[in-house]
């Protein structure tokens, strides 16, 4: 097995990576009929196995969960994922000869003996699913010819899946067809019927490529989903107690700040989530983002060109290869950061105090999601896909943060997400060194400043900066669009 992509001449790259396209609501007339009384078993039932599966059956679809008879044997947490939730569960012997449709949600690193255990009991001429393309991005994986191969990935985090679903709503998805296998001809239709199962139409659906969604998928979530947020949160609560801010007041600022920020940012993009500060604190805030945007622009390159050329992924799988030594040594050692240890204060903190004693925090947010949406526009993501990927998802991994700091996001995202999030953080941290010398409480932990004095001139070019970027133009677009859907729902 090769690496895929790498094998795809550049102008085959290049259309693959843009492939984008927001789909029509009419696109979703015909439901879930596509699959409906089709067998659908789902392999693995972790962050996102069971929460799609439990999506798909109350959407009308027929679910079922193949484990590895050795998780059955030994109840695991999959085996009780499955049974407390009144599914049918079966090891692959039972349920994969008659299924239709095979949904792999077993981590990356297991994909390639997942597969290769499923693949050849599957029934001829049925449909093989990822929810992330990389095992046939980034490893040239082969499927049976016979397969149809197909991808719906939702744009984030297993447990948002279910809640946003329960709220009447749904996830942004990316789905796609894998070109080499299409046979039948019915890749898309049952792709399209598996978005609507999940409640991913009603939040809006593009028609992607594996390739845009393993490249733009892992840049997101390696800087400013996942990485940045880790960053930010561990120098931002180091530098309070240096400076004598009370440790809990601190670590709760922190734990919910990201959280509340970005539900600005979730509602009305970086325009909104500046305009909750005050005048001086947003000059100042756009001040030291632009300083962050230059000192972490080539870190942010460098990560989507490892992504592009494949390094990254092969120093992953050098490390899958090695019982993940590196992966464990990085998430044992995240545990064990001042922020991760420290309890938080159970002092109220209003949602204004969060802006007004976190501008930093508003900061490395507008940095962090203007470069990843630049970086992944320069190497031929497109916008939408660009905006889903760093702006949209933000605050969802935000939430995972507030229910309990960076052990919880990182045990809900993939293992892929988690290593690249390490990744990154050790190489951001040093970068900001010299930046960290110079912040004080009052970008951090304390109010900016008690005046409201500021130059009319200079306030109207910084907001025009801000609200001129290219990831508030598309994201205006999508978010009413998302706002429509939400409307046609309730009526
Ligand atoms: N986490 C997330 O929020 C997101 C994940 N994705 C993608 O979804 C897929 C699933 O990831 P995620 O939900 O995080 O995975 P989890 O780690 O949460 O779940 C994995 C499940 O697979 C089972 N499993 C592990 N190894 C094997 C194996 N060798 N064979 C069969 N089953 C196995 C585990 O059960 P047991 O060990 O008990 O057998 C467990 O139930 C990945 O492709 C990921 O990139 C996409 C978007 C977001
Ligand atoms: C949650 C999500 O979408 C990630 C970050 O891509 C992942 O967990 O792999
Ligand atoms: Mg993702
Ligand atoms: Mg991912």
């Amino acid at each position: 097995m090769s690496n895929y992509f790498n094998t795809l001449t550049l102008r085959e790259k290049l259309e693959q990576l843009g492939k984008c396209r927001f789909m029509d609501a009419s696109e979703f007339e015909d439901g879930v009929s596509a699959l409906k009384g089709k067998k659908i078993v789902i392999v693995g039932c972790g962050a996102q196995g069971l929460n799609q599966g439990l999506n798909m059956r109350d959407s009308g679809l027929d679910i079922s969960y193949a484990l590895r008879q050795a998780a059955i044997d030994q109840k695991r947490q999959s085996f009780k994922n499955a049974t407390s939730n009144d599914f049918k569960v079966g090891n692959y012997e039972d349920l994969i000869p008659s299924a239709d449709l095979v949904l792999n949600l077993t981590p990356d690193k297991q994909h390639t003996n997942a597969v290769n255990t499923v693949m050849p009991l599957m029934k001829k001429g049925a449909t093989l699913s990822y929810s992330h393309g990389f095992n046939i991005v980034e490893e040239g994986m082969k499927i049976r010819k016979d397969l149809t191969v197909i991808m719906v990935a939702p744009k984030c985090p297993g447990s948002e899946v279910r809640e946003e679903y329960k709220r009447g709503f749904g996830v942004p998805t990316l789905i796609a067809v894998h070109p080499e296998n299409d046979p039948e001809n019915k890749g898309w239709e049952q792709a399209k019927a598996y978005a609507v199962g999940t409640g991913g139409d009603r939040a809006g659906v593009l028609a992607s490529s594996f390739v845009a969604e393993v490249k733009s998928d892992l840049m997101g979530e390696q800087t400013i989903l996942c990485g940045l947020l880790q960053t930010g949160a561990i120098l931002s609560f180091d530098k309070m107690v240096e400076k004598g801010i009370e440790p809990g007041y601190a670590a709760k600022l922190i734990q919910y700040g990201w959280e509340t920020v970005t539900e600005a940012l979730k509602h009305g993009g970086i325009t909104n989530m500046m305009d909750r500060l005050s005048n001086p604190a947003k000059v100042e805030a756009f001040r030291i983002s632009e300083e962050l945007k230059d000192i972490m622009r080539p870190l942010f390159q460098k990560h989507m060109d490892d992504i592009m050329t494949g390094h990254f992924s092969k120093t992953m799988m050098e490390d899958w290869a090695n019982d993940d030594v590196n992966l464990l040594k990085w998430r044992a050692a995240t545990g064990e950061t001042a922020f991760e240890k420290q309890e938080i204060t159970s002092d109220e903190i209003s949602e204004q105090e969060y802006f007004d004693h976190g501008t930093l925090l508003v900061a490395f947010v507008r940095a962090g999601v203007e470069l990843a949406f630049e970086a992944m526009t320069e190497s031929g993501i497109i916008e939408a896909s660009a905006y889903y990927e760093s702006l949209h998802e933000t605050p969802l991994i935000a939430n995972t943060i507030a229910r309990m700091k960076l052990a919880e996001m990182n045990r809900v995202i993939s293992d892929t997400a988690e290593y690249g999030c390490y990744l990154f953080d050790h190489a951001c941290k040093p970068l900001l060194t010299d930046f960290m010398k110079t912040v004080d409480t009052n970008i951090i932990g304390k109010k900016f400043t008690d005046s409201n004095e500021v130059d009319n001139q200079e306030l109207i070019r910084i907001n025009s900066i801000i609200r001129n970027h290219p990831v508030e133009k598309v994201g205006a677009k999508l978010r009413a669009s998302m706002t429509a859907m939400k409307v046609i729902k309730s009526a």
